[in-house]
């Protein structure tokens, strides 16, 4: 199987301070990555790099394009990885506001990705809209609705359909969860998962929730100060962690 994404040194300075250094990682097509860390460990940063939000001062990020193969993201011009950013992946942001037009309406939010794809036809994006509205357990009835009306979970959902409507073959997602009830976030959990092994969607996750990625990821880089201390599979890191920083990480929050 092709690599989807091949991430070679990349770090990221601002100014002296390290964000992340030296990170490395291959991704197939449909695996999910988690990425774990104390506060301040270079999570986000690393996130919005791989998803080029955000340049990296050195290294490599190569996404393997449907026509060219695996390409350096940074030798694309700006529309053309804009377009990808658009299209052939999805970012969900933490807090749903970033990442969805709040003066468009939820139908309009998930339409306006389809037609960055190429469809124009009005009553087929409206039907493909209220298709994903009911994927995502949004009452289609709140179609025409502005998000700001719908609560924290119904934006985080409507967020994903407006990700994943463009069937995109790599998803990043930053703790996607969190700030949401404890009962809210266990059903957005349980559909993330659901959508993303139906689809065969690979994803990379930010969290420092252990839960999320024990549900979610099948691999695992644990990181601190800006490095990767521990990489491998969800199962084997958790259980049996070698570095002593994720034998904290892991003692000081699963149960024993
Ligand atoms: N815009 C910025 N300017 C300067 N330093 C930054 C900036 N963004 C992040 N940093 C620094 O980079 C390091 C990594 O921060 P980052 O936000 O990536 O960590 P994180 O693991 O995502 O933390 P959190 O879980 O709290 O979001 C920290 O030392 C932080 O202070």
């Amino acid at each position: 199987m092709n690599k989807l994404l091949q991430v070679t040194d990349l770090s990221k300075n601002y100014g002296s301070r390290i964000g992340c250094e030296g990170v490395a990682f291959d991704l197939y097509p449909g695996e999910v990555l988690g990425i774990v860390g104390e506060s301040g460990s270079g999570k986000t940063t690393l996130l919005r790099c791989l998803s080029a939000q955000l340049e990296p001062s050195a290294g490599r990020i190569a996404y393997d394009m449907r026509t060219q193969g695996l390409t350096d993201i940074w030798s694309l011009s700006e529309p053309e990885r804009r377009m990808l950013m658009r299209t052939d992946w999805g970012i969900v942001h933490q807090n749903a506001r970033d990442g969805l037009r709040m003066e468009v309406s939820a139908g309009a939010n998930v339409g306006e990705r389809l037609m960055a794809v190429g469809a124009r036809h009005y009553g087929n994006i409206r039907t493909e809209a209220e298709d994903w509205l009911t994927k995502v357990e949004i009452d289609t009835g709140r179609i025409d609705d502005l998000p700001a009306t719908f609560s924290g979970g119904m934006q985080q959902r409507l967020q994903i359909a407006r990700n994943l409507v463009t069937q995109p073959r790599l998803v990043f997602m930053d703790e996607p969860t969190s700030g949401l009830d404890v009962s809210v976030q266990a059903r957005l959990l349980d559909l993330i998962r659901t959508l993303v092994n139906r689809l065969g969607i690979a994803c990379v996750i930010v969290t420092h929730d252990l839960g999320v990625v024990r549900l979610l990821a099948h691999r695992l880089m644990v990181m601190r100060r800006g490095r990767v201390v521990e990489h491998g599979l969800t199962d084997q890191v958790l259980d049996d962690p070698q570095h002593p920083y994720t034998q904290l990480l892991v003692s000081s929050i699963l149960p024993v």
